[in-house]
């Protein structure tokens, strides 16, 4: 459930300032060429860098079978590259894919290809993120996330409607895009023994490893893609900031006072409880400044925010209004926000961490890589110069490490390996990775997949079960898909469906600080002693009765467009059950078989009361603390499950449901019965 105590109070504008410092030897990037964003939109094409390159670049693509192409931020690969090829006939025989670790971008550049070729999107050129398809059987040219590509590839591991992938922003290091290399890299040598037409592979980046990829891909040719076509002046701050909050509040308020309207400002910061403080702090802040201080639109960018929301960033503010979007690092990469002339770069970056010794992923704030603050300052100077302020000083800078640490060596490996062995790789520890996980993360995850029945070990060699194939046809993770497969034992998945929904969306509540006593009083007709689970399903119910009333979302807190977004959802994994046959019904009001449910799916997220008042996580024995946000926080139950650990000042468990220690028992009997004491439940 969505929190409030973990972000810093809001806080007053202290006026001052942060200073920084612009060092002409050490910018990185380079200088303008042309062009001014009034310009007809075939002008602008031309006046990319890469344009100059064009017969070049096509010239090799057309023979080469693999590419890696690297080229300045802004320089034009993403949104040039597929339409070159497409016009210059490659790949015609079937789909070009282009491949985006995050679906804002992908739905963005889509509009962007779409409008350069003046089509209407969902024709020419398509998109397929999570839960949304906008492509036809027209679709040449088709924007996807990383993760529907490797969906797809489940059910045709040769990607034989595609005849070029491209595979952008490959330094990001998902465990997606690292899965997908191998996925792709297989496709197209098994096409080649199979005389199938040949699958064609471009990589691309601005900052990524090159030798590295170079060398995975068959030691593919590097193209070398020169140029920018506007500079962005970087700055540093003079002294380390320790606060960089309220180094970020100072500088958009310094540069608000200080510069044209039009120019409008992206923030990178790490989460959401942090952007909405700072939004509403901007909010009240832009509200008493002296005159001659325009208006200011506050816009917070982060994941979890539905579709539509998030492409509110795309649209210019009103006239004379200055935009702030603060982002967290889904703006950091691809993206195109028309308007950015300053980035403020904070530095740091939410992240997944994962420890195989205990088993757990924790989410934790940390420093950006050298990679991701290239990235960021990319963001400004795509339509004309600009600048980037970093909240950090140069020394900090050079001490970041130069890439991000793929994400594959630091992630929970169990859905990506049930998803590799529905693909039909048998030996994961074999599977031709670009930088391999670790083999006691990758006997961690098979644990984990064994204990949930997705996988069984014979002759010490690991079988996906009839249960693991089904698990992999949710676009979930393995512990949801097993929770939904379980529901029609306990005769809930109308319940189960809603309460897996209501989870993947997360951020259905609102729970402004300032407002927190009314909160509290509007939260607790839906209060459920049995948990956030409960409580959470009690809240959607009633928004479906009201029938999605706004008034009523407001009143309750609501976010009514993400509700809405739950339904969606929830439809879509209702479809993927009717395709598995499965007797779908309600067991009304009688909650205890949704926890029973939620107990047999969920329970290595299982957590103990101990004699002094804390809990040790049952898998692991790690201290865990109930999150403050959690309606259980004040009581203390014997067992409980949850869904998520995040770590602050503590490890606090997220999404809590009352369990009985016997359910825990039935649901993995061996497991628990060393760990458990049932008498307590
Ligand atoms: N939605 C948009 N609105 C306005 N201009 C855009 C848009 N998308 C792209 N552009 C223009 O096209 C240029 C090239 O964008 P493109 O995404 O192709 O660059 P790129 O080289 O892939 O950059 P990156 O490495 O940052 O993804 C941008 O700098 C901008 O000038």
């Amino acid at each position: 459930m969505p929190n409030d105590h973990d972000h810093p109070p809001a806080k007053k504008f202290k006026p001052g300032s942060v200073f920084f410092r612009y060092d002409k030897n050490k910018p990185g990037m380079l200088l303008p060429r042309k062009g001014n964003a009034t310009t007809p939109i075939e002008v602008q094409r031309k006046q990319l860098p890469i344009y100059q390159a064009k017969p070049q670049l096509l010239n090799q693509l057309r023979q080469l079978h693999n590419a890696i192409l690297i080229g300045e931020t802004g320089s034009g690969k993403t949104t040039q590259i597929p339409q070159y090829l497409y016009e210059a006939g490659i790949g015609r025989q079937g789909l070009i894919a282009i491949t985006q670790p995050r679906r804002v971008a992908a739905i963005s550049l889509a509009g962007r290809v779409a409008e350069e070729k003046r089509t209407q999107l969902g024709k020419l050129v398509g998109y397929t993120v999570r839960f949304e398809d906008v492509t036809s059987s027209e679709t040449k040219l088709k924007f996807m996330t990383d993760g529907m590509l490797l969906r797809e590839a489940i059910g045709d591991p040769l990607l034989l409607r595609y005849t070029v992938v491209v595979l952008d922003e490959a330094h990001e290091r998902t465990v997606h895009t690292d899965v997908l290399f191998g996925v792709v890299k297989a496709a197209q040598r098994r096409r080649r023994e199979l005389n199938k037409i040949p699958l064609k592979v471009i990589v691309m980046s601005a900052t990524m490893d090159v030798d590295l990829f170079s060398e995975y891909f068959n030691k593919s040719p590097v193209l070398y893609l020169e140029g920018r076509q506007h500079p962005i002046q970087i700055y540093y701050t003079k002294h380390p900031q320790s606060d960089y909050l309220q180094a970020a509040l100072v500088t958009i308020f310094q540069i608000h006072q200080e510069a044209p309207p039009s120019h409008d400002i992206l923030v990178f910061m790490t989460g959401q409880e942090e952007i909405e403080a700072l939004a509403r702090t901007c909010r009240d802040i832009a509200k008493h400044l002296p005159d001659g201080c325009g208006p200011m639109l506050v816009i917070p960018l982060y994941a979890s925010l539905p579709p539509a929301q998030q492409l509110r960033c795309f649209q210019p503010a009103p006239k004379g209004c200055r935009k702030v979007i603060l982002s967290t690092n889904i703006a950091e990469t691809s993206v195109t926000i028309s308007g950015i002339k300053f980035v403020i770069d904070s530095g740091m970056v939410k992240a997944k961490r994962f420890s195989p010794d205990s088993g757990l992923e924790v989410l934790a704030v940390q420093r950006v890589s050298k990679a991701q603050a290239w990235q960021r300052a990319g963001r400004a100077g795509r339509e004309e110069s600009g600048s980037c302020y970093r909240l950090y000083t140069e020394n900090e800078f050079d001490s970041l490490i130069p890439m991000t640490v793929p994400e594959i060596q630091r992630c929970n490996l169990s859905s990506v390996i049930l998803q590799l062995m529905a693909l039909g790789v048998p030996d994961v520890m074999n599977f031709d990775f670009m930088s391999k996980p670790s083999p006691e993360a990758v006997r961690s995850a098979v644990n984990h997949l064994e204990l949930l029945g997705a996988v069984e070990r014979k002759e010490g060699q690991v079988f996906l079960t009839a249960l693991g194939k089904k698990m992999a046809s949710f676009p979930l993770e393995p512990r949801y898909s097993k929770t939904i497969l379980l529901s029609p034992d306990y005769s809930c998945s109308d319940e189960i469906l809603s309460i897996v929904s209501l989870l993947s969306v997360d951020t259905v509540l609102f729970n402004p600080p300032a407002k927190r006593e009314e909160v509290l009083a509007a939260r607790k007709k839906f209060s459920s002693s049995e948990g956030d689970h409960i409580t959470l399903l009690n809240i959607y119910r009633a928004f479906k009765k009201v029938s999605s009333n706004k008034e009523w979302c407001r009143e309750n807190f609501v976010n009514s467009r993400n509700m809405g977004l739950v339904k969606d959802v929830q439809a879509q994994l209702r479809d993927i059950c009717l395709k598995l046959n499965m007797k779908l019904g309600s067991c009304g009001a009688e909650m205890g078989n949704v926890r029973r449910c939620i107990a047999h799916g969920m329970f290595v997220n299982a957590a103990e009361l101990q004699p002094d008042g804390s809990y040790l996580a049952l898998d692991t024995h790690q201290p865990v603390s109930i999150h403050p946000s959690s309606v259980l926080f004040q009581g203390k139950p014997a067992y409980v499950v949850f869904n998520e650990l995040l770590h602050t000042s503590r490890c606090y468990m997220r999404d809590l449901c009352l369990v009985d220690a016997d359910w825990l028992l039935e649901a993995a009997p061996e497991y628990f019965g060393r760990k458990l004491h049932p008498s307590k439940s």
